[in-house]
């Protein structure tokens, strides 16, 4: 289980119901959250919603960040141009533990229109739950940085 406990979250018009029913679930488990919108259902662009949350990532003002659109590839398209941030996409829960324990992931997409909220929040767990292991996966994680 990770230490961290602040965590930011945004979406672009596809996800804002899954995004909300996440922040409730995490919430409710003690995360301190962060969520930064849209809070209406006009149709928006994903590069800016990604790069705003990772941004509170990079500059220290969040741990960890979960991100979504339809797919959840665009927005997470986005967030990895910012640099320190390591983003997947996940539809199960084995990679969304994967991406902490080996990838050191400090963000996770989700997309809104590929899965239901109950295999979504099993993913947010999943990957909230694992810490990274360090080690040969390390040495890798500081290839990417490079
Ligand atoms: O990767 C992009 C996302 O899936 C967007 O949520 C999607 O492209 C938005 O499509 P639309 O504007 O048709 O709602």
């Amino acid at each position: 289980m990770t230490t961290s406990k602040r965590i930011v979250l945004s979406s672009d018009h596809a996800a804002i119901p899954l995004r909300r029913a996440i922040a409730d679930h995490i919430a409710a488990q003690g995360w301190e959250v962060d969520d930064i919108g849209p809070m209406t259902p006009e149709s928006t662009h994903y590069p800016k919603h990604g790069q705003a949350a990772a941004q509170k990532i990079a500059v220290g003002e969040a741990d960890l960040g979960i991100i979504l659109c339809g797919t959840g590839q665009g927005i997470m398209m986005a967030a990895n141009k910012v640099k320190g941030i390591r983003c997947g996409v996940c539809s199960d829960t084995f990679s969304a533990r994967m991406i902490r324990q080996h990838n050191d992931a400090n963000m996770l997409s989700i997309g809104a229109r590929v899965i239901g909220e109950g295999l979504a929040l099993d993913i947010v767990d999943a990957f909230l739950n694992a810490a990274f292991e360090g080690g040969r996966h390390a040495t890798r994680v500081d290839m990417i940085e490079d």
